[in-house]
């Protein structure tokens, strides 16, 4: 049978690139995604200021909601200090199949979780199962109609604290209208906006990076 775009993206992260490098992952994925076949990772532009971010944080305790093929999972990890734990989500089980071969082959398994199953589930559950207090960075990257009603329940779940920054993809495009007014105009939030491009396209898209003020 045909095989898939995410199991034809991991033969080529095996082929191209080696094994306990997360910067030749990253490369891999970049190349095959640039030549071969267009996929949803956050790419190589928006992942620099993904980078940038993760960087000036120093976060210990992360969280990613949408994993699809262990990209971004890929270039947080690699950054996160030892000790630091990230949390990823993902709902199609297929993609998390990949994810946790790409993420083992980085070398990061250690450092990642990667729980299958619907953020709107998993969120409540955070503290009593993962022993998770609060987050010190989420990276929002699933279902664009799920940003906004997320970050709530995340709110309502004590998941936040002051100084917590949410970094979301994709505000442009495909776009997240509801969550970019919520995160905008809410007196919780100090919130800024990065222009870049959808991933290894020419079209507008950007990052929101917002500041929990507790
Ligand atoms: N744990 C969870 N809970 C709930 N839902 C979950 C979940 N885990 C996964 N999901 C489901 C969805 O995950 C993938 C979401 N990502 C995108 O859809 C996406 C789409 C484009 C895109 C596509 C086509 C274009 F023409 C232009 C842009 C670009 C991107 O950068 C995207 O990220
Ligand atoms: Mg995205």
């Amino acid at each position: 049978t045909k095989s898939t775009r995410p199991q034809r993206l991991l033969k080529a992260v095996q082929k191209h690139s080696t094994r306990g490098d997360p910067q030749s992952v990253i490369s891999a994925i970049d190349h095959f995604c640039r030549h071969r076949e267009w996929a949803m990772n956050v790419g190589d532009e928006k992942g620099s200021i993904l980078d940038s971010v993760v960087s000036e944080l120093n976060p210990e305790k992360v969280l990613e909601l949408g994993t699809y093929c262990g990209y971004s999972t890929v270039r947080i990890a690699r950054l996160l200090p030892p000790g630091a734990r990230l949390i990823t989500l993902e709902f199609n089980a297929d993609y998390a199949a990949i994810a946790r071969q790409v993420i083992a082959w980085a070398g990061l398994e250690d450092k990642v979780q990667l729980v299958e199953g619907a953020s709107g589930d998993w969120i409540p559950r955070m503290k009593e199962h993962f022993g998770i207090e609060t987050f010190d960075f989420v990276f929002l990257d699933h279902w664009k109609d799920r940003y906004l009603p997320d970050t709530k329940l995340m709110e309502d779940c004590g998941l936040l604290r002051k100084g917590t920054v949410l970094l979301a993809d994709n505000v442009i495009c495909p776009g997240v209208p509801d969550y970019l007014e919520y995160v905008r105009n809410s007196l919780s939030y100090k919130s800024c906006y990065f222009k870049s491009h959808l991933e290894y396209t020419k079209a507008e898209d950007g990052l929101e990076k917002s500041v929990f003020l507790g």
